[in-house]
C-alpha cells in the first residue's frame, strides 16, 4: 500500500517539531516537507504532499490554507484564531475545491475532546458554569481556543435548553475580574512558566460543584489526534471543525 504524502507547516514550532517527528514515525506516513517560516508554499505541490498539517499562527493560518484549498491538498489545522468571519471564507474556497477536505481541531488531545463533548452534556443541568484555561506563558492568543470552543458549546446547550442568564450579583469589578464572555460563559486565562496546556469548566447549582479538568502533559498528547486527521480528511471533503467527527464518541 502506497504511503500517505504529508507536509508539516510551522515544522520549527512547538507542535510542527513534535508532528514532524510523528509523521516520520508513523509507518503508513512519508514526511515529504517540514516549511518553516519564509519557507515557499510552492514546496508542497513540488514534493507532491496530499496532506498538509498547519501549526503556525492565527496570523498565518489563512494564507497556508489559501495555497493548500486552491491546490488540492488536503489540510489538518491545529491553528488557532477561528472567527465566523475566517470560516466563511475558507468555506467560500473549499466550495470551488470539490473533494479537498479541511479539519479544523480546537484540540487535538483526545481528552480535551471528550472534555468538550462532557461540557456541552452537563451544562443543561447547571445554573452556573465558568472555564478556567491554563497554558505556557508563550501562547499568542488568550483565551484558548479550546476554551473559546467549549464556552461556545456549553451557550449553545445553555439556549437550547432554555437557561436564562447565570446569577452573578457583581455590580462593580475591576476590569477583567470576571473574566472574557464567550456565549454567556465567563473565561479565565491563565499563563504560567511550566505549564503546557490545561482546562478545568466548572459546574455549579444549590449544594454542588462538577468539575471537568484536563491536562496535556507534553505536546506528545496531541500527536494520536494530527496522525487520526491526516489520515482521516481525505475522506471528508469540505470543512470538518473538531476532531470528534473523526472519532466514534457514541461507539
Ligand atoms: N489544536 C491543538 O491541539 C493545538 C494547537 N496549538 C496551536 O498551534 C499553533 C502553534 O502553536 P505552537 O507550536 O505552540 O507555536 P510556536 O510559536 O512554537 O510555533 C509556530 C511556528 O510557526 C512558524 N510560522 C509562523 N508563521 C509561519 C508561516 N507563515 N509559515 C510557516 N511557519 C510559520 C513560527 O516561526 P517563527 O518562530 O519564526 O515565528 C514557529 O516556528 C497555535 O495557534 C497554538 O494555539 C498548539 C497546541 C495544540
Ligand atoms: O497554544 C497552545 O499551546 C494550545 N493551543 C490550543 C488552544 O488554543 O486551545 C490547544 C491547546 O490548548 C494548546
Amino acid at each position: 500500500m502506497s504511503k500517505l504524502r504529508v507536509a508539516v507547516i510551522g515544522a520549527r514550532g512547538r507542535m510542527g517539531s513534535e508532528a514532524v517527528r510523528a509523521v516520520d514515525a508513523a509507518e503508513d506516513m512519508e514526511l515529504v516537507a517540514a516549511l518553516g517560516r519564509g519557507d515557499k508554499l510552492e514546496t508542497l505541490t513540488e514534493t507532491g504532499a496530499q496532506v498538509a498539517v498547519e501549526l503556525t499562527h492565527p496570523d498565518a493560518v489563512l494564507a497556508n490554507l489559501e495555497f493548500c484549498v486552491r491546490n488540492g491538498i488536503h489540510a489538518v489545522v491545529g491553528t488557532t484564531g477561528w472567527t465566523e468571519e475566517r470560516l466563511a471564507t475558507l468555506r467560500d474556497w473549499l466550495e470551488s475545491a470539490p473533494g479537498t477536505g479541511v479539519l479544523i481541531a480546537p484540540n487535538f488531545g483526545i481528552g480535551a475532546v471528550l472534555t468538550m463533548r462532557f461540557a456541552q452534556q452537563a451544562a443543561r443541568f447547571f445554573e452556573s458554569v465558568e472555564i478556567v484555561e491554563l497554558h505556557h506563558p508563550n501562547k499568542a492568543d488568550a483565551p484558548s481556543g479550546t476554551a473559546a470552543r467549549t464556552a461556545q458549546l456549553i451557550g449553545d446547550a445553555r439556549h437550547a435548553a432554555g437557561l436564562g442568564p447565570q446569577p452573578d450579583a457583581t455590580s462593580s469589578a475591576l476590569e477583567g475580574a470576571r473574566g472574557a464572555d464567550v456565549a454567556g460563559v465567563p473565561v479565565h486565562s491563565v499563563r504560567l512558566r511550566g505549564l503546557v496546556a490545561h482546562q478545568e469548566v466548572l459546574f455549579g447549582d444549590e449544594g454542588e460543584i462538577f468539575t471537568i479538568r484536563h491536562d496535556s502533559m507534553n505536546r506528545g498528547s496531541f500527536m494520536p489526534g494530527v496522525l487520526l486527521g491526516v489520515r482521516r480528511v481525505g475522506g471528508a471533503p469540505g470543512l470538518t471543525f473538531g476532531l470528534e467527527h473523526f472519532m466514534d464518541l457514541d461507539g
